[in-house]
C-alpha cells in the first residue's frame, strides 16, 4: 500500500489522544514498512515458525498505522481471480432477474443486496459463502438451473479467503497477547461475500468521480479484491486520500468497526471510498468476517481496559448497532460508532 508516512510527532500525539501506548515503537525496525505484506507460505495451524513472527509485526504495524494493508495471497491465482471477477461475477450482473429480486431481509447490508441511493453501485451479498449447499441456494434464485462454474470459483475462492481471514485474526490476536482467545474468537465469527458492480450506463456520474461514498466497515475485516480497474482510495489517519492499485495477486485488508471497538481503539478502521474517471463498469469482491448471529456482542476483552486505556466503547449488539449504522440519523455522524456506544472520557 502506497501509503504517506505520518511523521513522528503526528503519531505520538494520536496515540495520546487515543490513551494507547506506542506499541508500534516496540515492533522490529523491518516490521516497519508499507509494502505489501507476504502471506502466502504461511499457516495459522503452524503459527510460529520465524516467517510467521515477521509477517505479523509487518500486519500489526501497518493496522495499528494505517488501519489496513496489501496482503500477497497467491493460493488465489490469477486464473481463479479472472474466472470469478472476469466472469462468474459479471455474468451475475448480466442476468436480468436480477432487477426485479426483492430484498427479503429486514438487516441492513446483510440483504440480498446492497444499493447506495445516487451511486452506481449494486452490490450482492452471499452469507455463509463457506457453505458450498449455501452458494447453491443462492444461485439457484438467481439461475434456476444452478450455475455450477459459478458455485465452483465462488466456493474455492470463498475457501481461500477463509484461511487468509483466519490468519489476519490470529495475527492481531496475537498482537495483543490474547493468543488463549483465538479459538472462542474464531468460533465466534460468521462470513459473507460481497459482489459489486459500479457504473451502468444509465448513471450520470457526479463531478466529484465518487462511485461509493466514503465510510468504514462495520465489521471485524474486509478483504478487498479489485479486479483490473482501480477506484479503492483509502484515507491515512493523517487525512491523505491514497489510490490502492489492483494487482494481480494483492488483496486489501481493512480494519472495521467491530475490531476497532473489540481491541478497545488500539487498532482504528480507516476511511475509504471508490472513485472513477472512466464509465467502464468495475467489479469487485469484499470477503469479511463479523459476528455470528449467535455471538453477535462486541465486548472488550477485560484485559486491554486497564488506566491508560480506559474503556472507549460499551458492550453492544453488532447487529442491533447496523440497524442504527444505516437509519438516517446513523448516517449524520462521522464517527457512528462512537455516537452509538462511545464512552464519555473525562479529561483529567
Ligand atoms: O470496491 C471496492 O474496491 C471497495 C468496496 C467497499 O469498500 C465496500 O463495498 O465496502
Ligand atoms: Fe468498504
Amino acid at each position: 500500500m502506497r501509503y504517506r508516512q505520518r511523521d513522528a510527532q503526528d503519531l505520538e500525539e494520536a496515540e495520546r489522544r487515543r490513551h494507547l501506548k506506542p506499541a508500534s515503537a516496540r515492533r522490529p525496525e523491518r516490521a516497519r514498512q508499507k509494502h505489501p505484506v507476504e502471506l502466502s507460505g504461511l499457516n495459522s495451524a503452524q503459527p510460529d515458525d520465524k516467517a510467521w513472527t515477521m509477517a505479523q509485526a509487518k500486519v500489526a504495524w501497518a493496522l495499528e498505522n494505517y488501519g489496513g494493508f496489501e496482503a500477497i495471497y497467491d493460493r488465489v491465482g490469477a486464473r481463479l481471480r479472472d474466472e470469478l471477477l472476469g466472469q462468474a461475477v459479471p455474468e451475475f450482473f448480466d442476468v436480468p432477474e436480477l432487477e426485479k429480486l426483492h430484498d427479503p431481509t429486514k438487516v441492513p447490508y446483510h440483504g440480498f443486496y446492497f444499493q447506495k441511493k445516487g451511486f452506481p453501485f449494486l452490490s450482492h451479498q452471499l452469507s455463509d459463502p463457506n457453505s458450498l449447499a449455501a452458494i447453491q441456494d443462492y444461485s439457484g434464485v438467481i439461475w434456476p438451473k444452478g450455475n455450477n462454474f459459478f458455485c465452483n470459483a465462488a466456493g474455492k475462492y470463498a475457501g481461500h479467503m477463509q484461511e487468509l481471514a483466519q490468519m489476519v485474526h490470529m495475527m492481531i490476536i496475537e498482537s495483543l497477547g490474547l493468543k488463549d482467545q483465538y479459538h472462542s474468537h474464531i468460533k465466534s465469527l460468521t462470513y459473507s461475500m460481497r459482489l459489486s458492480k459500479y457504473n451502468d450506463d444509465s448513471f450520470v456520474k457526479k463531478f466529484d468521480d465518487l462511485v461509493l461514498p466514503s465510510h468504514k466497515d462495520p465489521n471485524f475485516i474486509s478483504i478487498i479484491s479489485q479486479h483490473k480497474i482501480k477506484g479503492l482510495q483509502v484515507e491515512t489517519f493523517d487525512g491523505q486520500w491514497i489510490d490502492i492499485a489492483p494487482k494481480p495477486h494483492a488483496f486489501v485488508v481493512l480494519l472495521g468497526e467491530a475490531f476497532m471497538a473489540w481491541t478497545n481503539g488500539r487498532f482504528q478502521a480507516p476511511k475509504h471510498h471508490v472513485k472513477m474517471e472512466g464509465f467502464e463498469k468495475r467489479y469487485s469482491m469484499v470477503y469479511s468476517t463479523l459476528p455470528s448471529q449467535k455471538d453477535n456482542m462486541i465486548e472488550i476483552p477485560k484485559v486491554l481496559v486497564d488506566k491508560e486505556h480506559p474503556q472507549l466503547y460499551k458492550p453492544f449488539n453488532y447487529y442491533e448497532y447496523l440497524n442504527f449504522r444505516f437509519s438516517d440519523e446513523g448516517e449524520k455522524h462521522d464517527d457512528t460508532l462512537k455516537a452509538y456506544c462511545g464512552v464519555e472520557q473525562i479529561a483529567t
